[in-house]
């Protein structure tokens, strides 16, 4: 469709009247076509950061939004191209599904078989065929968010924005609208900043994600950098699920691998690390006798497709280790574990400092 550009936020904060700053200065550049997500906690500035791209909110003077090699500061929505797709819908109740859809398109004036050619294709793209007529209030979420998706890629636009737009619906749904978006935007390779809360979604979805926290930026990087090489301690533990060891020797084991000794380790390797952490997938179970340390199953938690055993090694809480989900491991069952140090990552920097009022903002 239309070709993509890039944008590049310089220095944008936003503080808010009363002195709440919701962002803190940002420099971050989403490449043309690409799809950014923003991944964070409430409160942490997701939001704010959206609305500063798409022209709903001015950043704080000094701070600069540009379009490609286009500065697009002072310019308002309508005329930024953007498109944006909102979790409420932001519908027109008493329209129909077509007038809603070409709602963008009368505005533009473009030539009535213009808009109907436009509206057969996005709706064929969203799967909404022989749905024109009816009322949006006669439709179902998902039938509702398709509309929103439709309208907001009917005109084209150089920038498509969504904030949280399956936060409302089922499970199922979500999935599979989340497939469906996915495929939508490599079609369009129109740029893309999704915002959500739901780390899954931000995997699938994201070609890299921003994991913010308090305003900043934790860390950007692709969906696997983020989950496989977390930068901080936050973005470890917000991303999936992970054992937290503490490192409390650098004394060589007689194998000069590592020791797990409770939830702790010994390890070479690790000098002057203090703290180390592994995700429960990357734990196995194995026989007691080729065990890099062994416990009892305190609790197993049935996830369908796997479980989840909660296995105490002595330390100061259980370890979470990702099975089969076939298995039994009854309560109290003495179980071996094996821990590869190739899975073991200790992040490169220290979670930056959040202060009480940050804390209180988000
Ligand atoms: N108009 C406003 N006036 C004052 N404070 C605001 C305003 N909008 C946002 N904030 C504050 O700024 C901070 C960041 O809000 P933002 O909506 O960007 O967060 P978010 O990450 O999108 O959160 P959520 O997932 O809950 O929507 C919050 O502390 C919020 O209360």
């Amino acid at each position: 469709m239309s070709s993509s550009v890039s944008i590049t936020l310089n220095q944008c904060s936003r503080t808010f009247a009363g002195g709440n700053t919701a962002l803190q200065p940002l420099d971050l550049q989403v490449h043309a076509g690409e799809t950014l997500v923003l991944l964070g906690p409430s409160g942490c500035g997701k939001t704010t950061t959206l609305r500063i791209i798409s022209g709903l909110e001015s950043p704080d003077k000094g701070g600069q939004v540009q379009f490609g090699e286009r500065d697009v500061t002072a310019l308002p929505i309508e005329k930024r191209d953007v498109g944006m797709v909102f979790q409420n819908y932001a519908l027109f109740p008493n329209m129909s599904v077509a007038d809603n859809i070409a709602y963008g398109l009368k505005i533009q004036r473009l030539p009535r078989a213009e808009i109907a050619h436009r509206l057969d294709e996005v709706m064929r793209m969203v799967d909404l065929q022989g749905l024109g007529e009816r009322r949006i209030d006669a439709l179902s979420g998902g039938q509702k968010q398709r509309v929103a998706l439709a309208r907001a890629i009917a005109v084209r636009p150089k920038v498509l924005l969504f904030d949280e737009p399956l936060a409302a619906l089922d499970a199922k749904l979500r999935d599979r609208l989340r497939i469906e978006i996915g495929q939508l935007l490599r079609e369009l390779g129109t740029t893309a900043v999704y915002v959500t809360h739901d780390q899954d979604e931000a995997m699938a979805l994201g070609d890299r994600i921003a994991v913010m926290q308090a305003g900043r930026i934790a860390q950007l990087g692709s969906p696997q950098e983020i989950y496989h090489q977390p930068a901080n301690a936050f973005v470890a533990d917000f991303i999936g699920a992970v054992n937290c060891l503490d490192v409390i020797s650098t004394r060589a084991n007689a194998n000069g691998g590592l020791v797990v000794h409770g939830g702790e380790l010994r390890a070479s390797h690790l000098r002057g690390v203090s703290t180390v952490y592994c995700r429960p997938e990357d734990i196995q179970v194995v026989s007691v006798d080729q065990a890099d340390v062994t416990g009892k199953v305190v609790q197993s938690i049935f996830l369908g497709q796997t479980q989840r055993l909660m296995v105490d090694t002595g330390g100061a809480s259980p370890l979470q280790v990702e099975a089969p989900s076939r298995q039994r491991w009854p309560n109290g069952t003495a179980i071996g574990l094996a821990l590869p140090s190739s899975v073991l990552f200790h992040p490169d920097k220290p979670t930056p400092p959040v202060n009480a009022k940050e804390m209180a903002n988000g």
